[in-house]
């Protein structure tokens, strides 16, 4: 349960309404009310000695649940005006405790229930789980006699066992159980193996038994070097205890019949050294048949296992970008060695920028250098001002970074200038031109009414409103192709990079006009009237933003300040010719935790802009000309009319169904509709970009790409994340929960990849060469530490 209209179907914290429920109401009164307590009775049990009530009631008045960071929700406590008298004080939904009705009404006792689905922490789940019977330690006593107590006694004697667990405990039956178990996984270093042995031993004895010596990794290294099915399974050693059992007294792995179980290896910490650094590799190499061979790496046995790890790129290496850069400048032209300089100086945080630029200064000037008319200093110029141009896109500059000798003169080029010239460079398809000649009549209407007060300079600001499908963005690329034809500047937004990066030259709006991130009512766009950014604003013709519905309604409020303000005019978006678009029935705004009111609220729909816009209706499907059916189910969804059950759930026609036994098998039915050409390898696999498969949550989308990528033609190549804790001495504790996390915004712990497969973009690299957030692009090769690929559906 994630909303708080489905806690309001499970928890009510309201008095109910007499005449509609009586029994309810009785039960309610009789039960859930807490107190009174503070200043209507300082002496309840629930005060605490500085005279506040430990479960902090009576709670605040609440129009509606609402979901609190990491804690039990604000549940609904209306200011109806109920009021029950108990005991001479008059309590009001400030004080009923959470309740179920229905648990309520069945066990006519007091039953606190509360949401917790939302809290984090580890001890609710044992709090709520594995949370005994409640005891009571009670005894009645005369206050005059002084006679002796004897805890013991009382425990014992209040002490209730409950019949189905007298019998448990006489049978002496197990009372937990750890399902499914965790096998912890020796570590040691070579020879350094505990061995036990009797006290009159012979030493020399001890030491040659080759059996005393096996361990449960040496037996590891044992079986895969001689086991096929281990080598077949390709393991690590944590990944073991799931194919294999562990015998101890024959110290042997045998292979696994039934049931399931984790490894754990010990943990080690980093000040161990060498016994750290073992562990790291245990837990990352796949199939390793000896300590020398987890030293070895592409054919070069180290010394140590640090070093071992260092090169594997477990470790956080002191000079990785250096190696980065080295591997680029390889087969990388000096343009995109400039690219890569500035991404790293930005998202790697080099300790040292001067030394790694002196370094690969010389290869990131080629081109410039072949040049004989330019002189070295120009050369150095024009190479640092293309690299602050990159900075300048991921919103830094090279000032930050010491790389500019002094004495040296150096003059910045504005970055939106730089963005003026992308702007003018945006090359107009053919497609797009010749489009204008196939708009439908609605489309048609559109450009004409939008063209004509484009060319007569008149204001206009539009809401094109169609379902999915009807050709929106069809038309906008129509507008730009015809605006930009003839010499104009047009700007192309939307709100989510995706939708952006369809449309040519597009961005989203957030980082076009610099709208803050975190939205809040009356927030301005952080854009100053003397900026070349200004200036091309002022002068667009045409401004697009798509997926309107989709901002919240304070972003577009804020580009209309913007607009009046850089076009001195009270008109509304400064009388410019503004077409917003997109469509309701999609994804409307974001509130994080807010409710469904909140979200509404949040909409376009609600700002006193709405009722400003002239809105052109799209109605005719385009995409799905040939499925007339399922485009009118879409429409009834979105429309909220299609029907649906008593648990308000839509039946979905049955010929969008893929039919399956179970998960497993259902992602691979899904995915061989999908991308049937996996199961032919030697299929052109291009056409896969033009696919995807959606899905509601970040872990499944996990689950499925790491499917997908193995049934993905071509060798996988690996790349491991470097996770660290705050505080050093916890980063052996907690990296192996750290390994297992993946925070939105951030590629999975172990990203497996290969060449020719589709990736998304996650960082605004460089917005104005269509790098954005969101941007789509095809892997063209894979290296060590660089990925080469290119972008697959914007224009550039
Ligand atoms: N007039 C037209 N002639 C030919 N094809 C068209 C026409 N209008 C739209 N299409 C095609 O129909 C498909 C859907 O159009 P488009 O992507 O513009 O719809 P949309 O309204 O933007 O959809 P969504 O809301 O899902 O983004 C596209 O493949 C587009 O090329």
């Amino acid at each position: 349960m994630y909303t708080p209209e489905e806690y309001d179907k499970i928890v009510c914290a309201e008095i109910p309404n007499k005449e509609k429920n009586e029994h309810l109401y009785n039960l309610v009164i009789k039960h859930m009310l807490h107190g009174p307590c503070g200043s209507l009775d300082p002496t309840n049990v629930c005060m605490r000695k500085n005279g506040t009530c430990k479960n902090n009631f009576p709670k605040n008045f609440c129009e509606e649940t609402i979901q609190t960071l990491n804690a039990y929700p604000e549940y609904r406590r209306r200011d109806d005006g109920v009021q029950i008298k108990i005991k001479s004080a008059l309590l009001d939904n400030r004080w009923v405790v959470p309740y179920n009705p229905y648990l309520l009404a069945k066990f006519d006792c007091h039953l606190n229930v509360e949401i917790c689905s939302t809290i984090k922490a580890v001890k609710y789940i044992y709090k709520y789980i594995y949370k005994g019977h409640d005891r009571t330690s009670f005894s009645v006593v005369n206050n005059k006699s002084d006679s002796e107590i004897d805890e013991i006694k009382q425990y014992v004697s209040a002490r209730w066992v409950s019949p189905p667990e007298a019998a448990w405990r006489i049978f002496r039956f197990c009372m937990s159980e750890i399902k499914p178990p965790i096998i912890h996984l020796q570590l040691h270093l070579e020879n350094y193996q505990p061995m036990s042995f009797k006290k009159t031993a012979n030493l020399q004895n001890v030491v040659d038994n080759y059996h005393l010596k096996k361990t449960m990794l040496t037996e590891f290294f044992y079986m895969n070097r001689t086991d096929k099915a281990a080598q077949d399974l390709n393991c690590t050693y944590v990944e073991f205890p799931d194919h294999f059992v562990w015998l101890p007294k024959q110290k042997y792995w045998k292979l696994r019949e039934r049931g399931e179980s984790i490894g754990r290896i010990m943990t080690a910490h980093p000040s161990e050294g060498e016994r750290y650094y073992l562990r790291l590799l245990l837990s990352k190499v796949r199939c390793p048949i000896s300590f020398d061979d987890l030293r070895t790496f592409n054919g070069v046995q180290v010394e140590t296992f640090q070093e071992a790890a260092l090169i594997r790129g477990l470790l956080q290496n002191d000079n990785s970008q250096e190696i980065c850069l080295q591997e680029a400048s390889l087969f990388h032209m000096p343009y995109e060695m400039r690219r890569l300089f500035a991404t790293l100086l930005v998202y790697s945080c080099p300790n040292d920028p001067k030394a790694l630029w002196q370094n690969f200064e010389s290869s990131m000037s080629e081109d410039f250098a072949k040049c004989s008319a330019m002189t070295s200093t120009q050369v150095k110029r024009n190479v640092l001002q293309q690299i602050d141009g990159f900075l300048q896109s991921m919103g830094k500059s090279i000032h930050s970074y010491n790389l500019i000798p002094i004495g040296f003169s150096y003059e910045n080029i504005d970055n939106e200038t730089r963005e003026l010239r992308a702007e003018r460079n945006i090359v107009i398809s053919e497609i797009d031109l010749n489009s204008i000649e196939l708009l439908n009549e609605k489309q048609k209407k559109a450009f004409v009414v939008i063209s004509e007060r484009i060319y007569s300079d008149r204001p206009g600001v539009f809401f094109i409103d169609g379902p999915g499908g009807t050709g929106k963005t069809f038309l906008y690329r129509a507008l730009l192709a015809d605006v930009r034809s003839k010499g104009y500047l047009a700007l192309a937004t939307a709100t989510s990079g995706i939708a952006a990066s369809i449309l040519p030259g597009g961005r989203t709006a957030h980082s076009r006009f610099k709208i803050p991130i975190d939205i809040f009512d009356g927030a301005t766009c952080r854009v100053s009237k003397q900026t070349s950014l200004a200036a091309m604003i002022k002068e667009a013709k045409l401004i697009i933003w798509d997926e309107a519905p989709m901002a919240k309604k304070a972003a577009i409020e804020a580009l209309d300040d913007l607009l009046r303000d850089l076009m001195n005019s009270e008109e509304i978006f400064g009388g410019k010719v503004v077409v917003l678009g997109g469509d309701f029935r999609q994804t409307l705004p974001v509130v994080r935790k807010g409710t469904k009111a909140e979200m509404i609220n949040a909409c376009l729909i609600n700002s006193p802009l709405w009722h400003k816009l002239e809105k052109l209706q799209l109605i005719e499907n385009m995409r799905a000309k040939l499925d007339p059916s399922f485009t009118q189910f879409l429409l009834r969804i979105g429309d909220g009319t299609q029907e649906t059950n008593e648990n308000d759930i839509v039946k979905l026609p049955s010929s969008i169904i893929v039919n399956y036994n179970n998960e497993t098998d259902a992602i691979e039915k899904l995915i061989n509709i999908v991308y049937p050409e996996f199961k032919d390898p030697s299929n052109k696999l291009y056409c896969s970009q033009n696919r995807a498969i959606l899905t509601t949550k970040n872990n499944f989308v996990d689950e499925i790409n790491d499917q997908l990528i193995k049934k993905f033609p071509g060798d996988l190549t690996e790349y491991l994340s470097y996770d660290e804790t705050l505080n050093e001495n916890h980063q052996s504790e907690y990296i192996d929960l750290l390994n297992t996390l993946t925070p939105s915004n951030l590629p999975p712990h172990r990203l497996l990849l290969k060449s020719n497969a589709p990736i998304i973009l996650l960082r605004n690299l460089d917005p104005a060469e269509g790098l954005c957030n969101g941007t789509r692009l095809i892997i063209k090769s894979l290296s060590k530490n660089v990925i080469c690929a290119k972008i697959a559906v914007a224009t550039k």
